[in-house]
């Protein structure tokens, strides 16, 4: 077996996701379209897979997460929360999607949703675990759970007043309402609006892989890490991180390239 044989990346056949790769972008689109990408469990567990594969994957250096038609995501399927039998099992439905998000939202490396239509509800949980949102015109965003009788469940009581604050949450929580794009924006729920959100997420990627990869995993980290800690705690992390971007060539190759007035080419090391 040669070397490139050996770390051949084994991309699983998915039933309701696409992924591909080029120029540094993986794309993930979410293909159920007939029921507006509603997550069921096959959906989740394909979600936990191909966030596997992202890791792995060497071309990989900004995800793009999307929808297929005209919805991002409109939730977790609503026929499977109306099945479930007992608290244990909601329970478990909660935490598989919690699981599948906290991976996305740790990949190391910056990750994007294209909200190419309705985000609600797990939709709008998985453009949480994102770490930048762009928003089509006609994308409709919300968490309505409380008008199913239930509370958002992956994430999204935790996430969304983390992004936005408490009061302007529980406006959306309480309300189940549905939230224009341009509102959307102007609330720091997605940072961008545009015609085409794959487009626009797409131009949002290549202005970001021009920097360096480490420093763009270093820094996603440390914003991670230091989120739920006090201040002095949280900037003892900036400062070991900054240590750490300051050991590699990126950094030399970066520095080097402005004294000598080029472009930087980062080889990610
Ligand atoms: C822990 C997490 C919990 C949750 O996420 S709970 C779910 C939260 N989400 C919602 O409550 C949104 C549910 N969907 C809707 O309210 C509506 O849809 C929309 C406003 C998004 C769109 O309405 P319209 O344009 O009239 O389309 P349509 O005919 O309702 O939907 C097309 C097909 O998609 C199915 N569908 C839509 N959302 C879900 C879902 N979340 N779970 C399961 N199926 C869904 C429908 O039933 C229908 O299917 P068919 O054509 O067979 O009648």
């Amino acid at each position: 077996m040669n070397q490139e044989e050996f770390f051949a990346l084994e991309v699983p056949e998915f039933q309701y996701l696409s992924y591909t790769v080029g120029g540094g972008i993986a794309t993930v689109t979410i293909r159920r379209p007939d029921a507006l990408n509603a997550l069921n469990q096959d959906v989740l567990l394909e979600l936990a897979q191909v966030s596997e594969v992202i890791a792995e994957d060497p071309e990989a250096k900004v995800a793009i997460f999307t929808g297929e038609g005209r919805a991002f995501v409109a939730g977790a399927d609503i026929n499977q929360i109306a099945g479930i039998a007992d608290v244990f099992a909601a329970r478990e439905f909660a935490l598989l999607g919690q699981a599948v998000f906290n991976e996305i939202a740790a990949l190391p490396l910056p990750t994007i949703a294209a909200v190419n239509g309705f985000a609600l509800g797990g939709g709008l949980e998985l453009a949480l675990a994102c770490d930048l949102r762009v928003a089509s015109q006609k994308a409709k965003l919300g968490l309505p759970e409380v008008g199913l009788g239930i509370i958002p469940g992956f994430g999204g009581t935790q996430r969304l007043p983390r992004l936005i604050g408490r009061g302007r949450a529980l406006d959306l929580i309480f309300t189940a309402r549905h939230v224009p794009a341009e509102e959307a924006l102007q609330l720091g729920l997605v940072n961008r609006v545009a015609e085409d959100a794959l487009q626009a997420a797409q131009e949002l990627a290549r202005q970001i892989l021009k920097n360096g990869p480490v420093a763009l995993a270093l820094a996603k980290e440390s914003v991670s890490r230091g989120e739920n800690l006090d201040l002095a705690e949280a900037l003892e992390i900036e400062a070991d991180l900054f240590g750490l971007a300051c050991q590699t060539q990126d950094m030399k190759e970066g520095t080097k390239a402005f004294l000598e007035k080029r472009a930087a080419n980062f080889k990610g090391e």
